[in-house]
């Protein structure tokens, strides 16, 4: 009996990203991009460990896509690797690169699972960081000729094109706190950068609909549902302030055509606003099919004289948490679902990312018992089982992640995955978690 029956299309899947979990780095005519650099540099990433080999998708592509077929996993979103198939970012192309791709795709394909292609995943060619990366507009137009390249190639065969993944994160971990690549450390470029990427996403989803391909295109924004610490003036004000900052900046930009007036004020009082124009706007907010959100928990602020710059700083509350430090916040994923179909006239919403970290042991059966993992799971979709009853335009839900992976500063060091991977031998397990969600697949729902 399924007590918690999603909508008959409802779309369920699982998420990776290249980086993350190809390896390869240097086969086949790929060229060095900012993570290869990023991780080669002692001290940036936990244990100094790098995506050189990764899970070894790249060659183990075809039996892991047989443990998708298994499960009854129909879809699929991955990242393409930009410096596959540019290797200086623009002009030449790696032939090799682009054969990849088409055989990844169409052994999902043949397994009747439908891909999700994410342009950016964070991966930027070296060669294009050597001349300012998102800094430089060059870098906007050498996007869209990669863009237009993937739609040439896959356009007919993928039915769900992300541009971006998380340009936040890209902006203020990469270009702001200096934590990601390429580790720079200033506001005020981190500002220029989320512009000229917002520049290129509106760019090409402008180019896909002039394409008149059949499939549907949107941005993936990673989103967290924002509350104060107390009902004082000043934490309130804080709370608003991190929701500008994190959520509607780019939210307003992409589906209302404008920067949010408070967050441009607070910029232009701190120097940090970026320089941009009416028709940036008008191209950043093309129309796009659907908003990807990734939803991991919610962030607690509080007013914080010494924080630069934005006189705020997050609670680190005593609350169950994920491996990654995360709260536990089910709750979190309804209110933002809810707030979204509200302020922004009910969009289409795929849920891109949700899952978590938890530190997972292969018990004497070889087998992985990741209970907490399905009860962090349990927990959100029942969350956005709630939001579609409400009227959210929900369409469907990436479980993050399909595999155990690279997990950016952190390493190796944290299993998102529903399947286990042996970094040592690539042996794959099939985790407890991964059996849950196939039967959630196979009731397109839950059922106690
Ligand atoms: C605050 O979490 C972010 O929304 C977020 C979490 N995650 C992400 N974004 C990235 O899209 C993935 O590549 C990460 O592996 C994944 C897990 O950390």
């Amino acid at each position: 009996m399924v007590k918690y029956k999603f909508p008959d299309d409802f779309i369920w899947g699982v998420a990776t990203s290249a980086y993350q979990i190809e390896g390869a780095y240097n086969k086949d005519g790929k060229g060095e991009n900012i993570w290869d650099r990023f991780t080669s540099i002692p001290g940036n990433i936990y244990k100094n460990h790098n995506g050189n080999v990764a899970c070894d998708h790249y060659h183990l592509y075809q039996s892991d896509i047989n443990i998708l077929k298994e499960l009854g996993i129909k879809n699929y979103r991955f990242s393409i690797s930009w410096a596959r198939i540019f290797p200086d970012g623009y002009g030449k192309v790696n032939q090799k690169g682009i054969e990849y791709y088409r055989r990844l795709i169409n052994a999902l394909l043949d397994k009747g699972i439908q891909p999700a292609i994410t342009l950016y995943h964070w991966d930027l060619p070296q060669e294009l960081q050597d001349i300012g990366g998102w800094t430089n507009k060059k870098v906007v137009d050498y996007f869209v000729e990669y863009a237009e390249l993937m739609f040439k190639e896959f356009g007919d065969l993928v039915p769900i094109w992300i541009t971006h993944n998380e340009p936040w994160v890209v902006s203020i971990l990469g270009h702001a706190w200096g934590v990601h690549a390429p580790g720079i450390k200033d506001y005020k470029i981190a500002l220029k950068v989320a512009h000229n990427i917002l520049l290129s996403h509106g760019k090409v989803v402008k180019l896909y609909r002039s394409m008149s391909l059949k499939g549907k295109i949107g941005i993936t924004l990673n989103l967290s549902s924002i509350h104060s610490a107390t009902d004082s003036e000043k934490d309130l004000l804080a709370a608003k302030i991190y929701d500008g900052f994190m959520n509607r900046w780019f939210l307003d930009a992409i589906l209302k055509g404008s920067y949010p007036e408070d967050m441009k004020k607070l910029y232009n009082e701190l120097n940090i606003l970026p320089q941009f124009s009416d028709d940036d706007m008008k191209i950043i907010n093309e129309r796009i099919d659907f908003l990807g959100i990734n939803y991991y928990t919610r962030s607690v602020v509080k007013y914080d004289e010494n924080a630069y710059p934005l006189k705020v700083s997050m609670l680190d509350l005593d609350n169950p948490k994920t491996d990654m430090g995360w709260e536990i916040y089910p709750k979190g994923l309804y209110e933002l679902l809810i707030n979204l179909h509200k302020n922004y006239d009910g969009i289409d919403i795929l849920i891109t990312e949700n899952g978590a970290a938890f530190n997972d042991i292969v018990n004497y059966k070889g087998k992985v018992v990741d209970d907490y993992r399905i009860d962090y799971l349990y927990r959100h979709l029942l969350e956005a089982y709630r939001a579609i009853c409400d009227g959210v335009n929900l369409k469907g839900y990436y479980l993050w992640s399909f595999l155990d992976n690279f997990e950016w500063a952190e390493g190796y060091s944290k299993r998102f995955g529903i399947v286990f991977v042996d970094y040592n031998t690539q042996k794959r397990i099939i985790k407890d978690s991964a059996y849950w969600y196939s039967d959630v697949i196979k009731n397109n729902g839950i059922t106690e």
